[in-house]
C-alpha cells in the first residue's frame, strides 16, 4: 500500500504505475464513435464487423459476446456466425466466401483457437485481406514485416497504444518479448521493430530467460502461464507489459483472472506496469474495433482520422 502526501492510503487502482488499459481503451472507443458516427453522417452504409465462432468453448462465447455488444456500442453493426465444432473446413470455408462477398461486412474475425482438425491457416487464409481485421492474413503478416502498410494485429496494436501513452519515444529502447506466436509475439516484434526498438523474442526453448528478462527497458510476457514473470526478472525501471489471460482456482472455489507477471512482486521494481484484468484485454477489442472502421473507409475509399 503507498500513502500519498497527505497520510492517505492510495487505492491499488490509482496508483500512477499501473497503466489503465481499460481507460485508455473507453478514450479510443468514445473517438471511434465519433469516427463511426461521421462516416454515416457523409451517406456511407453503417461499417459491420462479422465475429465467426466455431465451436463451444466458454471462453470464447465471452470474448464473441463482448466484441459483438463493443462494436453495437460504437454505432457498428455486428453479425454472429456461430457454427458446431463439426463443422467441416469446406463448410466454413463457404461461410467465409459468403462474409467476402457480403457489402455490409467490412471486417472478419475467426475467433480462435478452432476445434481440432480444423486447420486454422487455411481458414484464415482464405479471409479477403481487405477485410482482415485480425491481421492474421499470411499477406498482411508478410506485408507487415516488410515494412508495408497493413492492419497491425489488435493485441500487438493495443500494446503499442500503452506503450506510447506510459512511455512515450520507443526508440532505442530494448523490448523483450516472451512469446513467439503469430498472433501476439510475431507481430508484436514487428512492430516495436517499426518504433525503432532492439527487439529480442524469447520462446519456450530460451536459456536464462530470466537474466534476458532483466536486460528488458520493455518486457513484454504473452505465454500463458500464471505468474511466470517473477519480480526479480524485471530491471529497475522497466515498463511491463501483460499479455497473458490466465483463469486460476481461487481459496473459495471460484476462479479469477491473472497474467503472466507476479503483479505485486513487478509492481515493486517496474516503473509501469499493466494489470490483469484492465490492462491490454480491453485495449485489443478497441483496436479491432479500429481496425474495421480503418478497413470500412478504405474499402469505401473515404477518409478517417485515424
Ligand atoms: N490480452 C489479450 O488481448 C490477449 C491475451 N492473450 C493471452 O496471451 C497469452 C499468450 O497467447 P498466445 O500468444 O496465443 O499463446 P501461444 O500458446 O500461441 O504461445 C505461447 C508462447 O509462449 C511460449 N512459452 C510457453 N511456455 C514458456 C516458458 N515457460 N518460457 C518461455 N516461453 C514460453 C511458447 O513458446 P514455444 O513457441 O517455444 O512453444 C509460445 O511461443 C495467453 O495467456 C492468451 O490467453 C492472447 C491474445 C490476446
Ligand atoms: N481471431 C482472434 N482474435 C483475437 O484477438 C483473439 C482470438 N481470436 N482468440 C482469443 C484471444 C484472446 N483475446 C482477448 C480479447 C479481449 C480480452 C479482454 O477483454 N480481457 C479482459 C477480461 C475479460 C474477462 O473477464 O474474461 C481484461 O483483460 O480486462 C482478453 C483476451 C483476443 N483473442
Ligand atoms: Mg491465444
Amino acid at each position: 500500500m503507498r500513502i500519498s502526501l497527505r497520510g492517505q492510503p492510495v487505492p491499488e487502482d490509482t496508483d500512477p504505475r499501473i497503466i489503465d488499459g481499460k481507460a485508455i481503451a473507453n478514450a479510443l472507443l468514445a473517438d471511434l464513435a465519433r469516427e463511426v458516427a461521421a462516416l454515416i453522417e457523409t451517406g456511407q452504409p453503417v461499417p459491420g464487423l462479422a465475429v465467426v465462432l466455431v465451436g463451444d468453448d466458454p471462453a470464447s462465447q465471452v470474448y464473441v459476446r463482448s466484441k459483438a455488444r463493443q462494436t453495437v456500442a460504437v454505432g457498428m453493426r455486428s453479425f454472429e456466425h456461430r457454427l458446431p465444432a463439426t463443422v467441416t473446413e469446406d463448410a466454413l470455408l463457404t461461410v467465409i466466401d459468403r462474409l467476402n462477398a457480403d457489402p455490409a461486412v467490412d471486417g472478419i474475425l475467426v475467433q480462435l483457437p478452432l476445434p481440432r482438425p480444423l486447420d486454422a491457416a487455411r481458414i484464415l487464409d482464405r479471409i479477403d485481406p481487405a477485410k482482415d481485421v485480425d491481421g492474421f492474413h499470411v499477406v498482411n503478416a508478410g506485408r507487415l514485416s516488410a515494412g508495408l502498410d497493413a492492419p497491425v494485429p489488435c493485441t500487438p496494436l493495443g500494446c503499442l497504444l500503452l506503450l506510447r501513452q506510459a512511455v512515450g519515444a520507443l526508440s532505442g529502447l530494448h523490448a523483450v518479448i516472451v512469446g513467439r506466436s503469430n498472433i501476439v509475439g510475431k507481430p508484436l516484434a514487428q512492430v516495436l521493430l517499426r518504433e525503432n526498438c532492439t527487439v529480442t523474442i524469447a520462446h519456450s526453448r530460451t536459456r536464462d530467460l530470466a537474466a534476458l528478462c532483466r536486460q528488458a527497458d520493455i518486457l513484454v510476457a504473452a505465454v500463458g502461464q500464471a505468474g511466470l514473470i517473477r519480480g526479480d526478472w524485471v530491471k529497475p525501471g522497466a515498463t511491463v507489459i501483460d499479455v497473458g489471460i490466465n483463469r486460476i482456482p481461487t481459496a473459495d472455489g471460484r476462479t479469477r483472472l491473472v497474467g503472466d507477471v507476479a503483479f505485486d512482486e513487478a509492481l515493486a521494481v517496474a516503473d509501469r506496469i499493466t494489470p490483469v484484468p484492465g490492462g491490454v484485454g480491453p485495449m485489443t477489442i478497441a483496436c479491432l474495433l479500429r481496425n474495421t472502421l480503418a478497413a470500412a473507409a478504405a474499402r469505401r475509399g473515404a477518409a478517417h482520422g485515424l
